[in-house]
């Protein structure tokens, strides 16, 4: 059988699996339109329905790709980019909040609100409308779609969306022209951001100095975070935190911004005391947002992880999101703060993306691994840093020192995140 027919045998059975879902729990089909629910309307824990919802997105782009052929593939992957461009435009120019949620506006109207040109407005809407950002119901007239309203509905998508077709659209031009001007560079203040947006300055310093800057980064990042199968959830309910509750002991969370996984770790494991260390400012605000019930068991500490660890004897150092910031150099770095502090069968915790190992068989699943490889290029374009597979987290912890273990890595059916484990055995 052709694989083109196969795979439209693939999308027809699963694709009946999930109507047949939809239907018998009265959910409404999915569609475009602005009334639409916002997520797919079926929980992640419901494995069966999830599978048929992944093979037929992954069958629909296989068959898409056959079916454009290799030479129209390449020529409009080429220039994708300007998909980033109507959304810079959407965001820069509050388009999504000034399209009304339902009714309509007309070009005029929002050449006249952002005072651009009929033309250019026009002609940026247009070309969102062909990402299915926004309707045109009639010549003239605009219209939310489901998709363009999740930027009006959800700031802090905005705030994703603004951030990433801005500054990372800046970072991603620049970054090979970092690559050829300071080859294997692992300073942040050399990587494509830098050069783009604060020539010899960190990025993240650069935000720092930037408060309406840093407000969008910070939605911007909670969108991610808090993103399909980036929940916390996948952490608290799939690492062994039992075994630390059970004799009351103790975790610090290393960069571990406002204190919220550790919140939710306490309310499930009521005998684990808790250490928050970030930058003064994000600790302040931690302090300020700790549910009262959890104060005594979450302290707040300023803490600056490429200095020594000031907390002794912990169970648990955990890192979430930290460690794909920093270049090998710097991972290390870091890595090395910790001993001093560590009782032998301390245990380093890491949440945060492992990069699969290429098989065979090629890559299974190319929605998962596009978003993945990606992210590893934005940390390349950010930060000169990278994210790591099994055998990269292996060296990272041999390189910051021997007795340094690593014990692998788990990853739940669902989650996009990898939890890996090192133990320190002096
Ligand atoms: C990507 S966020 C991750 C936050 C949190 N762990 C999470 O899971 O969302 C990185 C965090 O590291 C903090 N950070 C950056 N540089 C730091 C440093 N040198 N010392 C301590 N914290 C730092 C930032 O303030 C921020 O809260």
């Amino acid at each position: 059988m052709a694989r083109t027919v196969e795979l439209s045998n693939i999308i027809s059975e699963n694709t009946n699996k999930i109507d047949a879902h939809f239907k018998a729990n009265d959910l409404p089909t999915p569609s475009f339109d602005v009334d639409s629910p916002l997520d797919f309307p079926v929980p992640i824990t419901n494995v069966e329905i999830q599978t048929a919802r992944r093979a037929v997105v992954l069958a629909t782009q296989e068959l898409h790709d056959l079916l454009v052929g290799p030479r129209e593939h390449v020529r409009w992957l080429s220039w994708s980019y300007w998909d980033n461009l109507s959304i810079q435009a959407i965001t820069t120019f509050n388009l999504a909040n000034l399209v009304p949620l339902s009714g309509t506006t007309t070009y005029t109207a929002l050449a006249t609100a952002t005072s651009q040109s009929t033309t250019n407005i026009k002609r940026l809407i247009r070309h969102a409308i062909t990402a299915r950002l926004f309707r045109e119901p009639s010549p003239g007239l605009v219209a939310h779609s489901a998709a363009s309203s999740v930027l009006a509905r959800d700031p802090q998508m905005a705030a994703w969306a603004s951030v990433c077709s801005g500054q990372f659209f800046g970072a991603a031009a620049r970054a090979i022209d970092s690559m050829v001007a300071t080859p294997s560079s692992e300073e942040p203040s050399e990587a494509g951001y830098a050069l783009a947006h604060c020539p010899g300055v960190p990025m993240f310093q650069s935000i720092g100095k930037d408060p309406v800057l840093a407000k969008r980064f910070g939605a911007a990042m909670g969108s991610l975070t808090g993103g399909e199968g980036y929940e916390v959830s996948w952490v608290v309910d799939g690492y062994d935190w039992e075994a630390v509750n059970k004799k009351g002991g103790l975790v610090v969370d290393i960069g571990g911004s406002t204190g919220f996984v550790c919140a939710e770790l306490a309310k499930k494991f009521p005998n684990i005391r808790f250490v928050v260390q970030d930058m003064q400012k994000t600790i302040d605000m931690g302090i300020a947002q700790c549910p009262p019930e959890l104060k005594e068991r979450i302290e707040f500490q300023a803490h600056d992880f490429y200095t020594e660890q000031p907390v002794k004897d912990a169970d648990i150092y955990f890192f979430r999101w930290i460690c794909h910031n920093q270049s090998d150099k710097y991972g290390v770095k870091m890595m090395r703060q910790l001993i001093p502090a560590l009782k032998p069968g301390a245990k380093i915790v890491i949440h945060d993306n492992c990069l699969p190992v290429v098989g065979e068989d090629g890559y299974p699943d190319l929605w998962d691994e596009k978003i993945t490889r990606s992210m590893d290029l934005t940390m390349l374009a950010l930060l000169n840093a990278k994210e790591r597979d099994d055998a990269d987290w292996t060296q990272l912890f041999a390189d910051a020192d021997p007795r340094f273990k690593y014990l692998g890595h788990t990853q739940p059916e669902g989650s996009r995140m990898g939890i890996m484990e090192a133990v320190w055995m002096p």
